[in-house]
């Protein structure tokens, strides 16, 4: 992957927001070893947990998998999740026994990547650009930080880049994204604090055209208000976008933190259903032993996970893939 866009650096005017890495600072990781690093915390829980029924020798009878029922439920999977895993591992014991805890790991594993990759969608992309993406979802949830992320890495994967400060609520959150933007060198479109957003994406829209752009990150406000409220602004949005732009938005992503843990979840629904999300940034992956949060998502909102937050720097996003994530998890 391409995280080689830390060349430049400018001066930081905002001293709240983490200066990117120097090229030097950080050595180049794998894509791998940068995810298991972010789960250090949610992988240290869960295996302590799980350890005493993963530790054994003989073959896996009803009342281990109980156990393992337990501890699945106490962790942040979620009681949906934790029921549907253990049911399918109960299906297999009968069938053709489980040996013993190596078998149950390379079980578990397999069955905890097929709950996220039944909610795999693969992305609409537009045939014409520009691909329109708006990020949505609760205050400080990470949405100003993660659109400058992104547009940096598409950016350094070699797309034109426009961003759009829709977040006209906080004045703080358009400045916090012509940090970004100027740090990775994309432009920025903007209105001035209390404007109508929807004036401020049909500009930028209408820039993208004009300049033949390829990515359109949208950065929304994150207040929580009633959700006729939400609906009527999202719509709003979504039908001046429309207007300029066919099929868009064509993603949107709802950010949410991982350290909310189940709380998030609820919070997230009256996003899903005021906006018609396409899929899940989880950000603060890093740091938090609640990151057993993607699995209740996946099985709760029915929305795949697409990029997870692992950090405050520009590079600290990585496109989610559940391989990577449960490999993590249960090495
Ligand atoms: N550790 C860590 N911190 C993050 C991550 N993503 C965002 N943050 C931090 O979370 C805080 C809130 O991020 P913002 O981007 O301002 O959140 P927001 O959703 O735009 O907030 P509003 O504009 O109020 O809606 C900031 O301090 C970020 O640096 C992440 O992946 N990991």
């Amino acid at each position: 992957m391409a995280f080689s866009l830390f060349g430049k650096r400018t001066p930081d005017p905002e001293p709240e927001i983490p200066a990117a890495a120097e090229p030097a600072a950080e050595p180049k990781r794998g894509f791998f070893d940068r995810m298991k690093q972010a789960v250090t915390r949610t992988r240290d829980t869960f295996t302590e947990s799980i350890s005493s029924v993963i530790a054994l020798t003989r073959e896996i009878d009803f009342a281990s998998l109980d156990k393992l029922e337990a501890v699945l439920l106490a962790a942040d999977i979620g009681s949906a999740t934790t029921l549907l895993v253990i049911e399918n591992l109960k299906q297999r014991a009968l069938r053709q026994g489980i040996e013993g805890g190596a078998e149950l790991r390379r079980l578990l594993k397999i069955e905890l990547k097929a709950v996220l990759d039944g909610v795999a969608v693969p992305v609409k992309h537009p045939q014409m650009p520009p691909e329109v993406i708006m990020m949505v979802g609760v205050n400080g949830t990470g949405k100003t930080t993660t659109s400058g992320k992104l547009a940096a890495l598409f950016s350094a994967q070699g797309n034109s880049v426009l961003l759009c400060a829709a977040d006209t609520f906080r004045a703080a959150a358009i400045e916090q994204l012509e940090v970004w933007a100027s740090r990775s060198n994309v432009p920025l479109i903007k209105t001035k604090q209390g404007g109508d957003p929807s004036a401020a994406l049909y500009d930028a829209c209408a820039a993208a055209k004009s300049r033949g752009t390829q990515v359109l990150i949208v950065d929304t406000a994150g207040r929580l208000h009633t959700k006729t409220d939400l609906m009527k602004e999202l719509d709003k949005m979504r039908r001046t976008a429309e207007k300029l732009v066919p099929g868009a938005p064509h993603q949107t992503l709802l950010v949410m933190d991982a350290t909310t843990g189940q709380n998030g979840l609820q919070q997230a629904r009256l996003f899903t259903e005021a906006a018609r999300v396409t899929g899940i940034v989880l950000t603060k992956l890093d740091g938090t032993a609640k990151g057993g949060i993607v699995l209740a998502i996946a099985t709760e909102l029915r929305l795949p996970v697409v990029y997870a937050g692992i950090g405050e720097k520009m590079e600290d996003i990585l496109p989610f893939d559940s391989d990577s994530f449960i490999d993590s998890l249960l090495e």
